[in-house]
């Protein structure tokens, strides 16, 4: 399956936005201690574009995550997703919108110590219903892509860190997701790793024109973003 090639224009109009962020507001904790994770948020991330978000601890980086991929409903604000405001959502509704238009990588690979490289991504497909031929397929290209297709029958304990993280990746991207959400991903790699794990990130978003958002602490990685936006109290600069 080939997609167009990636824009090089990434104005993010609200029609041309995969991700869209308008207004959000999340507030966390207790009426006597509310903390505003996010205030006023607006943010719209084109398809083919690698944005990474960076801030200080406790800036609000984690809750953008949650909120963007549809884990945490805002105080207030939309988020689009493919078109859809996920918080005019039903639970279910929501569940399901998440699992066909997000894809998340996480800090650590987070991969299923029982299953084969290949495995982990079936699996994936398998959950979601979608284990047919096409899927296969792009499972082996993916692996193929990500530099894994000779230790796609490895387990994890067999794997480094770094290829772990690949694998993971390459998961992420299986059911095609038009959203792609990634946590610090290169915190528990060194640097030759971060670089390489950020690389195909980075082509990855380009080859198959996710909306990518990437929160890191990592400075030595923003290079490779197209946008950097920063995180202070919870509002977007
Ligand atoms: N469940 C919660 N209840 C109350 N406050 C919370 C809760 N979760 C997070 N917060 C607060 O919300 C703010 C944003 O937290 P968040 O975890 O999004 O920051 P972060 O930038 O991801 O931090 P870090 O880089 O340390 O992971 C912080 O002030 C945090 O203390």
């Amino acid at each position: 399956m080939t997609r167009p090639a990636p824009a090089t224009d990434h104005s993010t109009t609200a029609e041309a936005a995969a991700l869209r962020l308008t207004g959000v507001t999340l507030r966390l904790g207790s009426d006597q201690q509310q903390v505003t994770a996010l205030d006023a948020v607006d943010l719209a991330v084109a398809p083919g574009e690698l944005l990474a978000v960076t801030g200080p601890s406790g800036s609000g980086k984690s809750s953008l995550l949650a909120v963007a991929g549809g884990l945490q409903n805002p105080t207030a604000g939309t988020v689009h997703v493919a078109g859809v405001d996920l918080t005019t959502l039903k639970e279910h509704q929501r569940t399901a919108h998440r699992g066909r238009h997000i894809g998340y990588v996480f800090q650590h690979a987070n991969l299923f110590a029982s299953l084969t490289a290949r495995e982990q991504l079936l699996l994936t497909a398998h959950v979601a219903g979608r284990l047919d031929h096409e899927t296969r397929q792009r499972a082996d290209e993916l692996l193929e892509a990500v530099g894994m297709a000779a230790r796609a029958d490895h387990r994890p304990d067999r794997l480094s860190g770094g290829e772990r993280q690949r694998v993971g990746i390459a998961r992420a991207l299986v059911l095609a997701p038009e959203v792609l959400l990634v946590d610090e991903p290169t915190s528990a790699l060194d640097r030759a790793r971060a670089r390489e794990v950020v690389d195909l990130l980075a082509a990855q978003t380009r080859a198959h024109r996710t909306a990518t958002v990437m929160v890191t602490h990592d400075h030595e990685i923003l290079d490779a973003a197209d946008r950097v936006l920063t995180l202070r109290d919870g509002r977007l600069t």
